[in-house]
């Protein structure tokens, strides 16, 4: 402490910055070397966290965090021959209120008219040690649909039961057969193309299509950076174990939302003339962004109720197309994210805000 004070260009930075690091296993304050404090008060934050305990441990070593690929990849088609075939009943839907991903499957299916063709079951909103779960037996939690299918308690059993080697996450969406008892498919961006089309015969809107053909490249072309930059950039930025990780995710989360609004400055919808699905992919991170992730995920350079006014008016159009203010549930997604990761929300503590309110007329 003495040499700190004695050194130091900046003593008391260089005290509270010392005192606020996590305990260095290796050093101890007498035996710091000058360099070491330079280093330290140049950049306290960037330490790279590699002594954090395994519970901490979400990202790479370069603390950068990475989703696996999904690894049921089926597709339900109207051929006659196919392992899964389109008919009515026989599939079930599994998802969260409060997962991103999963949200855009429950909009397509509600948008398509596909409530009485496809089941439909909803986790609680609390991602535990187990992983996703139904109500506990005396639980009645408000939006929790059980698993009438499966009566399954852990999402796991199913992907157990559709490969009893499976070693990855237990995601959702879950596209589940209840014929061949296993998952077709459990990566949204593929269920929300098959929810598309492969219904159509039993869809009370048939033909409506989210992914136009003549917009195809389009959609494609937004989709990519809107997922890299913003559906999974927020997670990347929220997950980062390492500031540079942090920093880097955060400045093209928001140069990504730059891009978006600029782009809606004159135009209705993302992509052409129409509501398609790049605008569904990117409306439910914006949904969540005020609630969620501008506080959790530490993407605080700005809100969209008081900074993109362009993405404001979008994101009310599209919470006011009919069946979509349904498919919203911020009490499962606001209770998920802060009461799950408690890495990074200890005590659980959910904010009050609920985010803009959508329902003002445009
Ligand atoms: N690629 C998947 C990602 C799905 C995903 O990561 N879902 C999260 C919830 S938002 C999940 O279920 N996580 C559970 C876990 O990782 O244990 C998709 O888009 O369908």
């Amino acid at each position: 402490m003495v040499l700190i004070f004695r050194y130091g260009p900046r003593p008391a930075f260089i005290f509270k910055t010392v005192c606020s690091l996590r305990p260095v296993k290796t050093h101890s304050f007498a035996f710091l070397s000058l360099k070491t404090l330079s280093t330290m008060s140049a950049g306290a934050a960037k330490q790279d966290n590699k002594d954090l305990a395994p519970i901490f441990k979400w990202a790479s070593n370069d603390g950068e965090f990475r989703r696996q690929d999904s690894s049921f990849r089926g597709v339900v088609s109207r051929e006659p021959n196919a392992t899964f075939r389109a008919e009515p009943g026989r599939y079930h839907l599994y998802v969260s209120w409060a997962c991103p991903w999963a949200h855009r499957t429950v909009i397509v299916r509600a948008l398509k008219g596909l409530e009485d063709v496809i089941g439909l079951s909803v986790v609680h909103y609390l991602l535990g040690d187990g992983g996703w779960r139904f109500d506990l037996p005396g639980e009645k939690t408000p939006g929790v649909v059980p698993d009438t299918v499966n009566e399954a308690q852990y999402l796991r059993e199913l992907y157990f039961k559709a490969d009893p080697e499976y070693s990855g996450r237990y995601t959702v969406p879950v596209l589940w057969d209840k014929k061949h008892g296993t998952i077709v498919n459990n990566e949204s961006s593929e269920i929300i193309r098959i929810l598309n089309t492969a219904f159509d015969e039993w869809s009370t809107a048939p033909g409506v299509t989210y992914y136009p053909k003549d917009l195809a490249s389009q959609i494609d072309e937004v989709n990519t950076w809107v997922y890299d930059q913003i559906n999974n950039g927020v997670y990347k930025a929220g997950f980062a174990t390492s500031q540079t990780a942090y920093e880097s995710n955060y400045a093209k989360v928001f140069d990504g939302l730059a891009r978006v609004e600029s782009l809606l400055a004159n135009r209705k919808w993302l992509v052409g003339d129409r509501f398609t699905e790049a605008d569904i992919r990117l409306w439910t991170t914006i949904v969540r962004f005020d609630p969620v992730y501008h506080t959790h995920f530490k993407c605080n350079g700005g809100t969209i109720t008081h900074d993109y006014p362009n993405i404001l008016r979008w994101a009310r159009q599209v919470y006011q197309t009919p069946k979509i203010k349904e498919t919203v549930n911020m009490m499962h997604i606001k209770r998920h994210y802060y009461m799950s990761h408690i890495q990074i929300n200890p005590y659980r503590i959910v904010p009050e805000w609920d985010g803009p309110d959508l329902d003002i007329k445009v």
